[in-house]
């Protein structure tokens, strides 16, 4: 349950970028998450280790989602282009008849492609698979610039449990068997412009994420200026998670909650269309980059009080039913405009 904040903390990571940080200084930011987990569940973070910046983080997204929509669709989830082999990495159009949650994405895994410990054939997603990507020429430097931003924000998700291992009274590397063929994903989200409230003619909320908790371990998230995330109070109440400049968004998803032995907790939250800040996407609507820690997929997942434990391959698997990009599309349903061409039958 988390409590009737109003606003979310601010948590400075500078003491990460230290080549000695003193112990007492690794104490006092592990008891600084440990607060912010078992409380807002969610936090900016400010002087993170990460060599890109927040422009190119958003140049990087500008880049992909500016490319031609056959360009795009090359790189659509079989899901979407039958003729495609990936099931679990590269694109997912906007969901026309999504209402609340229109949105198209662009999903990167490790660069080291993790072990494949399962079959393809015996599953429809393979959570293994190798990444997808677009011609060098549409995406310029495109590629390397991805798999640099996931190995930095895998190595902070890295130090960043460590830390709460601490928090949570266990050694630092308590949970280091989360870091072997992690699946992590790297995910660059566009949720194109909609009309205002006032175009539409009504004042009702309207979304562009529904509301939900992550599923996982942590999430980063990079969000440009345009505003609109929310985080859900223990009141009931909507909190603005505007952006804060420098800052990334962390929050925890419901399997860190469940390990934690019900410490931390796993908040709610939504994207409003319209959120307010002034779009940094020319135009386009709103660009964000959450990036998601996962565990490898073999990876026995248990709370620190003992009892049950989760496979996390399959903790992945259940949940992937309840997402709108990994649901079948009857091909009826489906307008891809120009990209139709390149959709070939298997
Ligand atoms: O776009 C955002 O700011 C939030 C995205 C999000 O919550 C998610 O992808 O889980
Ligand atoms: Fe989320």
């Amino acid at each position: 349950m988390t409590t009737s904040f109003s606003s979310l903390p601010i948590v400075d990571l500078s003491v990460l970028s230290s080549s000695s940080p003193c112990a007492s200084e690794i104490k006092r930011l592990s008891t600084q998450l440990y607060d912010v987990f078992a409380t807002t569940g969610f936090a900016y973070l400010t002087n993170a280790p990460l060599s890109s910046s927040h422009e190119d983080v958003f140049q990087l997204a500008s880049d992909f989602f500016r490319m031609t929509e056959a360009s795009k669709m090359q790189l659509a989830k079989k899901t979407f282009v039958k003729g495609n082999n990936n099931t679990y990495r590269g694109y997912f159009p906007p969901q026309l008849g999504q209402k609340d949650n229109l949105k198209e994405g662009f999903e990167v895994g490790p660069s080291n492609t993790p072990v494949q410990t399962h079959s393809r054939s015996k599953q429809k997603f393979n959570l293994a698979e190798s990444n997808v990507w677009p011609e060098e020429d549409a995406f310029p430097n495109g590629k390397a610039r991805l798999e640099q931003l996931h190995t930095e924000l895998q190595s902070l998700s890295s130090t960043l449990v460590s830390l709460l291992a601490i928090s949570l009274g266990k050694q630092a590397d308590f949970f280091s068997g989360y870091l072997s063929n992690s699946l992590s994903t790297l995910r660059l989200l566009h949720y194109p412009l909609q009309p205002s409230a006032v175009e539409r003619g009504a004042d009702e909320v309207k979304l562009c994420c529904t509301p939900h908790t992550d599923s996982g371990i942590l999430t980063l998230l990079h969000q440009d200026t345009t505003g609109g995330l929310e985080v859900l109070n223990s009141s009931n109440e909507w909190i603005p998670a505007p952006y804060v400049p420098g800052s990334i968004v962390i929050n925890i998803g419901d399997l860190l909650a469940n390990v934690s032995g019900g410490r931390f907790v796993a908040t709610m939250h939504r994207v409003r269309t319209n959120g307010g800040g002034s779009s940094s996407a020319d135009g386009m609507g709103r660009f964000s980059v959450p990036f998601f820690f996962e565990p490898g997929e073999d990876c026995i997942v248990r709370s620190i009080d003992g009892g049950e434990s989760v496979v996390y391959g399959e903790h992945v698997r259940r949940k992937m039913g309840t997402f709108v990009e990994f649901q079948d599309m009857p091909e009826e349903s489906v307008n891809w405009g120009a990209a139709t061409t390149i959709a070939v039958e298997a």
